[in-house]
């Protein structure tokens, strides 16, 4: 008989998390902003890559997992104007103001083989610290054959709110050089190591440097291929059209926290976006879901 699936209360050195094992996998999450940190199918190599040097500190970002990043994406400069006026606090901290909030965990439920966890982010009456906007923001997380991951925002005020957000996702690579991204072929990029000029990209993506950027108009399904791991890591997203593909290489390896000096070759960060021309409008009233289904193949099967 295969065991029940089982969900426990753990530690990440000092932050409160959430583990879940199942016949198939088993998940990590920490309560500060709902951050991901493990995901891996047994008798496999972990799906999601977290950062030998990661340190779980309260208040302090954990390199790897899956960052949230949400009410704006990256460097708020970047964002549309529109996005932008909505902020009025001091320095805009990057990739939005919930990633090292703690969350609470508000249901966790196991449903025969599968489990499901709800964590939200607390927030005032009157919105976050600069940010005076009434948004209610969840991730809801599913692990059954997959991993499933939404982000809901409910927009409980009245006037409509701009968000830009991502499922900042890094992924465990047997080797960068060893990989590829299949999904887009044809699509429009913007590459923002070259003055942020608009490129189109032909065939599968490849790594050879330093990498960052964003792509648009995308399908709903990329595939990471890994030859050296001999498989394809799957993710399907719904409300998405543009993700992130970042690798820092190198040289931008020093400059990270918590990043060894060879850490970007066991690393690729393929970020389930919703950016520049593909952020969300929110109307009063209402609620928007990011979706992202995760799972793994052995290379030899599927397209
Ligand atoms: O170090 P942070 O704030 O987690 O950001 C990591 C990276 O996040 C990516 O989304 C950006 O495209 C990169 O430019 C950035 O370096």
């Amino acid at each position: 008989m295969t065991p029940a699936p089982h969900i426990s209360r753990t530690q990440f050195d000092a932050l409160p998390c959430w583990r879940v094992l199942t016949p198939q996998a088993e998940l990590l999450i920490a309560e500060q902003g709902a951050q991901i940190l493990r995901y891996q199918r047994l008798g496999e190599p972990p799906l999601i890559w977290l950062s030998e040097q990661a340190a779980g500190q309260p208040g302090q970002s954990v390199r790897g997992g899956v960052p949230v990043c949400w009410p704006w994406f990256g460097d708020l400069a970047r964002n549309p104007a529109a996005l932008l006026a909505q902020y009025c606090g001091d320095a805009a901290p990057f990739h939005g103001l919930v990633r090292n909030l703690p969350w609470e965990c508000r249901e966790s439920v196991i449903d025969g083989d599968e489990v499901r966890l709800l964590f939200v982010c607390p927030q005032p009456e009157d919105g976050l610290p600069g940010w005076p906007h009434a948004v209610d923001v969840e991730l809801e997380i599913r692990l059954g054959t997959r991993l499933y991951l939404s982000l809901r925002s409910h927009n409980r005020g009245q006037r409509p709110v701009w968000l830009s957000q991502a499922l900042h996702s890094y992924f465990a690579v047997s080797d960068i050089h060893k990989v590829s991204v299949a999904g887009l072929d044809g699509s429009r990029y913007i590459e923002t190591l070259d003055g942020w000029r608009e490129c189109r990209q032909a065939g599968a993506l490849q790594f050879a440097g330093e990498t960052d950027r964003i792509y648009l108009d995308l399908p709903p399904r990329l595939e990471l291929r890994d030859t050296g791991w001999q498989r394809r890591i799957c993710l399907e997203s719904r409300s998405s059209r543009s993700a992130v593909l970042w690798n820092p290489w190198s040289d931008k390896a020093q400059r990270l926290s918590q990043f060894a000096a060879d850490a970007w070759q066991r690393m690729l960060c393929i970020e389930t976006a919703n950016v520049l021309d593909d952020c969300v409008q929110l109307a009063g009233g209402e609620s928007r879901s990011l979706e992202l289904y995760l799972w793994s193949e052995p290379l030899a099967t599927g397209v």
